[in-house]
């Protein structure tokens, strides 16, 4: 697709009222692993993190990378397993996850944001101890309890260090580690942690950037506006299933609790955070709390 000159121009001058109403405000944005697999992607995102940080919006990037743990897994022999989402976490699989997510992906977004010109700064949960986790139980249908192991919910996230970052125009990455109360490591689900995060920065948005158009509904067609009561009704049925639940479930999470404007997007789509939030054509699903 070639675009004219002119046209370059309208889609500049388009992102003005974009600029204005968000510069000063945070926007908490969760990138995917599964949306984290093409270079060309990851240096595209690298660069939208970076125009949006020198246009005065305070990035703060959450990250997963679920199929590169499973990777290192089965290459030391073991196979990844999940129950609602939420991969089961032995010891051995906890190492895993530390050096997976606190280490490789966490510095390649590092090392990409920087290179492009931010200054941005890894963080796991365990820095300052600022994302505070416990052992999550899960239930079954008959309301008996599941232990996944050294999976954690979060009990609190202490807002200071992540603020001071930007304050100083640092770009916050973060890797959704969590520490308790004896400092052992707890694996959290990225999309809790960007929920939690955007809630206790009182963020303008929150973005969560995954390898699907959206939501879909049961025949594959995009739901572009979703509310809780909806959310409600695609649970029961069925249609959100596997990764999508606590992503969505922390997306309205954040709705409820006073996040503006909380999206589901397609990280495949290059540039698809500009897209998202500097001009009209909005992607994805938009969560609303009624
Ligand atoms: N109704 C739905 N609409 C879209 N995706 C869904 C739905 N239900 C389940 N999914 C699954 O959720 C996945 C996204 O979650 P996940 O694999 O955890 O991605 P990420 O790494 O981005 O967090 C999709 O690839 C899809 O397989
Ligand atoms: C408890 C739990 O499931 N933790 C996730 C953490 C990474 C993650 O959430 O990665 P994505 O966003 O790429 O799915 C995991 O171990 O895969």
């Amino acid at each position: 697709m070639s675009v004219n000159a002119a046209e370059k121009a309208l889609v500049l001058a388009e992102a003005l009222p974009y600029i204005r109403r968000f510069s000063g405000k945070t926007i908490v944005i969760k990138y995917g692993g599964n949306a984290m697999t093409d270079d060309a992607l990851k240096e595209g995102f690298a660069k939208d993190i970076v125009l949006l940080k020198l246009v005065g919006i305070n990035p703060v990037v959450v990250h997963g990378g679920g199929p590169q743990i499973n990777e290192l897994l089965e290459r030391v022999g073991k196979e990844g397993k999940f129950i609602q989402g939420m991969r089961v976490t032995d010891q051995e699989t906890m190492d895993v996850v530390e050096m997976v997510l606190g280490g490789l992906v966490n510095k390649e977004i590092v090392s990409l944001i920087n290179t492009h010109g931010g200054k941005a700064v890894g963080l796991t949960g365990k820095d300052g101890h600022f994302i505070r986790a416990e052992k999550m139980f899960l239930s079954d249908e008959s309301d008996e309890k599941i232990d996944i192991g050294q999976v954690g919910e979060i009990s609190s996230i202490d807002p200071s260090l992540v603020s001071l970052l930007d304050r100083q125009d640092f770009i916050p990455v973060v890797a959704p580690i969590g520490v308790g109360a004896n400092g052992e490591a707890y694996n959290i689900n990225a999309d809790l942690v960007a929920g939690k995060l955007a809630e206790t920065l009182h963020a303008e948005k929150l973005i969560l950037m995954t390898n699907t158009p959206g939501v879909l509904d049961k025949q594959g067609k995009l739901l572009t506006g979703l509310s809780a009561q909806q959310v409600d009704a695609l649970f029961a049925d069925g249609t959100i299933h596997g990764g999508m639940l606590p992503k969505i479930s922390s997306a309205l999470d954040a709705a409820r609790s006073g996040v503006n404007t909380v999206h589901i997007i397609d990280g495949r789509v290059p540039h698809a955070l500009l897209l998202e939030i500097m001009t009209d054509d909005g992607v994805g699903t938009m969560i609303r709390a009624s």
